[in-house]
């Protein structure tokens, strides 16, 4: 129970949309979450109703087994990267985090350590206004460690970072969770957590589409897939289909199937005396295979938004 956060058929409707719908999943301590799904596909919506600012249309959703709402000081119990925007722009760095700290009981020597945490010791007089949304972001980091929490999660963390932020921010996250922490982490870029993420939820359509460890996931996505070339592609092409192969053309005049390995491809190729000039395995990215996914969900929200 300690850090977990449980979702029992979350669901959260606008109107005619439904931004979450029946969403139930468990995110775990120990470990980085990527939370993954197409622009809008309801990933902010369900962070929202994790902190209790937006209330769910049915279903429930608990951190550490309570709802958060009902939690005092909340920030001791889940630190959150929302909106990196949502800082008073006149405020200086430190400023902003005392207040916060404030107003959880928490001392304002804190202020100072989170913003030597988040490398921002130099600017911390400095007003919020003038801050790179870089900066922007990792002031927002500073502000979900405040309370030294169990459960932190971020929002699109990475977004207006160059890569060495995006390294830093990555480093940070598996600290967290080495710590024992359930880290979640948005984004709508496989690229983004696939190199700190451990398990990952999929969503689409405000529906769960993937929940399972990063490995699982590069399995099942690596499925490989053959390229080949051969003067004789029909004749090929039908002997491949009769063995059950999926085949469709590739680039240049190749043809790329999936379903039979290269060895028997080749022995197939062999037995026909069909003459091979290319033979090669191919597996998908992890964002390929992330695409594919969710490919349904991404026409569905270009349709809606035109
Ligand atoms: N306050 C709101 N009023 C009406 N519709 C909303 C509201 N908040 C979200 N939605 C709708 O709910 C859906 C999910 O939005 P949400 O922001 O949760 O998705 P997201 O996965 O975080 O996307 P993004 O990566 O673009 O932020 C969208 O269709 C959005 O337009």
């Amino acid at each position: 129970m300690h850090g977990m956060i449980e979702l029992d058929g979350l669901t959260r409707r606008y109107g005619r949309t439904t931004a979450v719908d029946g969403l139930t999943l468990t995110v775990r301590p120990g470990r980085v979450t990527g939370f993954l799904g197409p622009n809008g596909a309801g990933k902010s919506t369900t962070l929202r109703m994790v902190l209790g600012l937006t209330t769910p249309t049915s279903g429930t959703v608990t951190v550490a087994g309570v709802r958060f709402r009902d939690l005092a000081r909340g920030l001791r119990h889940a630190g959150a990267l929302l909106d990196a925007g949502d800082v008073h722009a006149g405020r200086s760095a430190r400023a902003h985090l005392t207040a916060l700290a404030r107003g959880n009981g928490i001392g304002s020597r804190r202020a100072d350590e989170v913003l030597g945490l988040v490398g921002l010791d130099d600017a911390a007089n400095r007003r919020v206004g003038r801050f790179s949304l870089g900066m922007r972001q990792r002031l927002g980091i500073a502000a979900a460690l405040l309370g030294d929490p169990p459960v932190l999660m971020f929002d699109e963390p990475f977004n207006g970072l160059d890569p060495e932020g995006v390294r830093w921010v990555r480093e940070l996250f598996r600290r967290l969770a080495a710590e024992g922490r359930t880290v979640f982490v948005s984004s709508h870029l496989m690229g983004e957590v696939e190199h700190c993420a451990d398990h990952l939820v999929v969503i689409g359509r405000g529906r769960l589409i993937a929940d399972e460890s990063l490995n699982d996931f590069a399995a099942r996505a690596g499925r490989a897939e053959v390229v080949l070339r051969t003067p004789e592609s029909a004749a090929l092409t039908s002997a491949l289909v009769d063995v059950g192969a999926d085949v469709r053309p590739d680039a240049d005049g190749a043809l790329a199937v999936s379903g039979v390995d290269a060895e028997r491809i080749g022995d197939l190729a062999l037995g026909l005396r069909i003459p091979l000039h290319q033979l090669t395995t191919r597996t998908a990215s992890l964002e390929e295979a992330f695409m594919a996914l969710t490919a349904a969900d991404v026409e569905y929200a270009a349709r809606r938004t035109r």
